[in-house]
């Protein structure tokens, strides 16, 4: 999981926004390859959508051939009641930007078969060849869409009662009358996020802090169902301040410090091709073969990324592995920590039967004096291998001192 922390709000909203512009325009979509994008709704997106149609207006990016999905929609209001998630994302997005209202899909809250319209919505998914990016929110208690704690991971698209403290927190939209708020809604499973191809959630403030710890710190849970999140290959967390006020310090370093290390050696954290184009073809990519970023071979970008192949997996090389030499001579080249299992300052010779087990990275044979204090002869025989009959089997099999790593 790939985890970036902002200064703000706004700072993390706009990462965001600039991830989606620039995974849009790599994508290049076409009306027979459109860009398909999940999209949430709450508070948090707010700041997405807004800068989404600055660039929109600013011609950084177009709309006319990405197809959306939202993950939910209440169930029992009207399709235009103001506080629906119709109204919401026409109102924040869709009529600011050149969309397709063709391509807009949205679950109906108010369909005279709820479970054939939530069949028919995964239909239409897989339909539009599945999600590319599935943008998300969280909710207090961590729910992803509204797979309330408690939801099944594999869960697909289905009819969900609202858990209390959700119905609670938006009651904000509904003039604090917690008797305005739908009890239940249509929502996106678990499943149906998992199989997007990649899925970017946003966590801002202090009041997310807790399920934010709980996601990223903890292990999968149900309880805490965008923690599933962790079963995805290429899922990212972008938070603010406020949100990591419940993280350790040693989380919050770590992330941070991954990101600049990553970036000085001019290394980003992109996606596989295969993810980045979906089913398109796969652009060519030239093999930087050096770690010297120069103009012939500039730092990666998401526009012109580097295979996996890149240049920091090549700075540790699986050779590096401190398997033990089998060298007929002292190996003077080989850095010594690289040819030592152990630090232990003994070697068998080189004519000693190697075989596979000797290659292990365990240490070397010690032998164990413990059962010689039993006074029991068939035990001591059993548990004790004798290091002299081992030698007298195999007689080059003796261990000889080593003195700054060269045999002596
Ligand atoms: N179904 C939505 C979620 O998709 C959203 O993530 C959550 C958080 O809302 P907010 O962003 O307002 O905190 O609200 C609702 O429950």
């Amino acid at each position: 999981m790939r985890f970036f922390i902002r200064d703000d709000a706004a700072a993390a909203s706009a990462h965001v926004a600039s991830y989606i512009v620039d995974r849009i325009n790599h994508f290049a979509p076409t009306p027979a390859h459109p860009f398909v994008l999940g999209l949430p709704t709450g508070s948090t997106p707010l700041g997405v959508y807004k800068a989404l149609v600055e660039k929109y207006k600013a011609g950084v990016v177009s709309f006319e051939n990405v197809v959306t999905f939202n993950m939910d929609e209440y169930i029992g209001i009207p399709r235009d009641h103001p506080e629906s998630y119709h109204s919401f994302m026409w109102k924040h997005f869709f009529s600011h930007v050149n969309i397709h209202p063709s391509n807009v899909h949205i679950l109906n809250g108010n369909a005279p078969n709820l479970e054939a319209e939530c069949v028919e919505y995964e239909a239409k998914i897989q339909a539009a060849g599945g999600i590319d990016l599935f943008l998300a929110g969280m909710g207090e208690d961590g729910h992803i869409a509204f797979n309330e704690p408690g939801s099944s991971l594999a869960s697909r698209t289905r009819v969900k009662t609202l858990a209390y403290g959700t119905i609670l927190a938006n009651s904000r939209f509904f003039n604090n009358d917690l008797d305005k708020v739908p009890k239940m809604a249509l929502t996106v499973g678990v499943q149906t996020v998992l199989e997007a191809r990649e899925v970017v959630v946003l966590a801002l403030g202090a009041r997310k802090a807790l399920a934010l710890q709980r996601c990223v710190e903890q292990g999968v849970n149900h309880m805490w169902t965008l923690s599933a999140l962790h079963l995805h290959p290429h899922s990212m967390i972008v938070c603010d301040e406020d949100a990591t006020l419940e993280l350790q310090v040693k989380t919050v370093k770590y992330f941070k410090d991954i990101e600049q290390v990553a970036r000085a050696q001019g290394f980003e954290q992109i996606l596989p091709s295969k993810v980045r184009t979906g089913p398109a073809t796969v652009p060519a990519t030239a093999v930087v073969p050096t770690t010297i970023v120069t103009d012939e071979f500039p730092a990666p970008t998401i526009h012109s990324p580097q295979p996996t192949t890149s240049r920091l997996l090549r700075a540790t090389p699986a050779t590096e592995y401190p398997l033990r030499s089998r060298s007929p001579s002292p190996d003077l080249t080989t850095p010594r920590h690289l040819l030592r299992a152990t630090p232990s300052e003994t070697e068998y010779t080189q004519d000693t039967e190697y075989t596979a087990d000797s290659r292990s990275t365990t240490p070397d044979f010690m032998p164990d004096s413990m059962a010689s204090r039993t006074g029991d002869p068939a035990l001591l025989r059993r548990m004790t291998p004798n290091p002299e009959r081992q030698r007298s089997k195999s007689p080059a099999l003796v261990a000889v001192p080593r003195a700054n790593g060269i045999r002596v």
